[in-house]
C-alpha cells in the first residue's frame, strides 16, 4: 500500500495495524483492507469479518467454496479471526454465518481425514480441538445465523454458539451424522449436543446420525429459532441486541460457569484425544469407509 494511501486512512485504522497488514498481504485495496464507509472490515482467505449495522457486532462469514468444508486453513483462520475480535474492545458479539450458497458448513474436510500421514492427522485434530475450545469458551456473544446445510463438524461449530437461528428451507439439514460415515463422534462432540438437546434426544440423534430438517431441529432444541431465509440476519441482530443488553461481566462469568466443566474434560486430555483420533482414523477399515463416502458424494452429481 502506498504511503499516500496509508496517510488517507482514518486514525483508528492505523491503531489496528493487523487489519491493514491483512489487506496488504492479500493485495487488496484500501477499502477492502479495512475501511469502508468508515467501518472496519478485515478478512483472510476463508473468513470474512465485517461490522454489522448494530454497534459492537461483527458478522463473521465462512467462505471456503463450494461447501465450507472445515480444512486446516479454515479452522486456523476462524480461530485467528475470533481472537482478533476478542482483542478489539469495540466488539461484544459475533454473528456467524456462511458466504457460500445453501451450505453453512459441510463439516470437517473429508480430504483431511483420508490418506494423510499421522503427523498431519494430529495437526488437523489439534486445530479442530482449538476451534471448538475457543468458540465454546468465547467471551463474546456468538449467534449462529445458519443459512444452509449444517452436518457434522458444521453442526458442532454452530453448537459452540450461544444461540442458533436457522433459515427455513427443507434442504437445510442439521445434525451430527458421524455414524453414517462409519465414524464415531468424540466425547466432546457428544457433550456439545447433549448440553443442547438433552440426554434422551442425544441417544437417538447421535446413534442414528440424524440430519434434521428445520422443524425437527427446532422441536428437539438443536436450534432456538427457525425463520424465513430473508429474515435470518435481522432476526440474528434482534437476538444479539437482547443478549447485549446484559452487562458483559455478569453474562461472561455465567457462561463460563455453565461451560467451563465441559471444556475442561477435553483440556485435561487433549493429547490423549489426539492420539485416539490418529489411531482411529488411520485404521484401514475407517479409511475405506471414508473413501467410499467421499466417492458417493462425488458420484451424486453424475
Ligand atoms: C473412538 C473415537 C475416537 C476419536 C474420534 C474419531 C473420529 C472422529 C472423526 C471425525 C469426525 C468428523 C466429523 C465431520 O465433520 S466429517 C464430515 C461429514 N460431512 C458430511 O457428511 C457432509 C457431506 N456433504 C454433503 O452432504 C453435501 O456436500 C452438502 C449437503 C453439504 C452440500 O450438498 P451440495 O449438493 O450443495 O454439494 P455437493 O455436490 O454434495 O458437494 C460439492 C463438492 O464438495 C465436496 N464435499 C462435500 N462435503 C465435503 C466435506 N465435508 N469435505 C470435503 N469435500 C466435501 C463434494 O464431494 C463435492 O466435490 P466435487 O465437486 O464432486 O469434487
Amino acid at each position: 500500500m502506498a504511503l499516500t494511501a496509508v496517510l488517507r486512512l482514518p486514525a483508528r485504522a492505523l491503531l489496528r495495524p493487523w487489519a491493514l497488514l491483512r489487506g496488504v498481504a492479500l493485495g487488496r485495496t484500501e477499502a477492502a483492507a479495512g475501511i469502508r464507509n468508515g467501518a472496519r472490515r478485515f478478512g483472510s482467505q476463508h473468513v470474512l469479518v465485517e461490522p454489522a449495522a448494530a454497534a459492537g457486532v461483527a458478522v463473521m462469514k465462512l467462505r471456503n467454496p463450494p461447501v465450507n468444508s472445515l480444512s486446516l486453513e479454515l479452522l486456523t483462520e476462524l480461530v485467528i479471526s475470533l481472537e482478533k475480535l476478542e482483542n478489539d474492545k469495540v466488539f461484544r458479539g459475533v454473528i456467524l454465518t456462511s458466504d457460500c450458497p445453501s451450505v453453512f458448513s459441510s463439516g470437517l474436510d473429508l480430504r483431511e481425514l483420508c490418506g494423510r500421514n499421522p503427523a498431519r492427522y494430529a495437526e488437523f485434530w489439534k486445530a479442530v480441538q482449538e476451534m471448538w475450545l475457543r468458540f465454546y469458551l468465547s467471551n463474546l456473544v456468538l449467534v449462529a445465523a445458519i443459512n444452509g446445510a449444517c452436518p457434522a463438524g458444521g453442526c458442532l461449530l454452530s453448537l459452540t454458539c450461544d444461540y442458533r437461528v436457522l433459515a427455513d428451507n427443507p434442504k437445510y439439514l442439521m445434525g451430527l451424522n458421524e455414524t453414517l460415515l462409519g465414524i464415531v463422534a468424540p466425547f466432546w462432540f457428544k457433550d456439545s449436543i447433549m448440553n443442547t438437546i438433552g440426554h434422551r434426544a442425544t441417544e437417538q440423534a447421535l446413534q442414528l446420525g440424524s440430519l434434521l430438517p428445520p422443524a425437527e431441529a427446532l422441536q428437539v432444541g438443536m436450534v432456538d429459532q427457525v425463520v424465513p431465509e430473508d429474515q435470518l440476519l435481522s432476526t440474528a441482530l434482534s437476538v444479539m441486541a437482547k443478549w447485549l443488553a446484559v452487562p458483559d461481566h455478569a453474562r461472561q462469568l455465567t457462561k463460563s460457569m455453565i461451560r467451563q466443566a465441559t471444556a475442561d474434560r477435553l483440556l485435561k486430555q487433549r493429547d490423549a484425544d489426539i492420539q485416539n483420533f490418529v489411531s482411529f482414523i488411520s485404521k484401514d477399515a475407517i479409511q475405506k469407509s471414508l473413501q467410499t463416502y467421499l466417492e458417493k458424494l462425488k458420484q451424486k452429481k453424475g
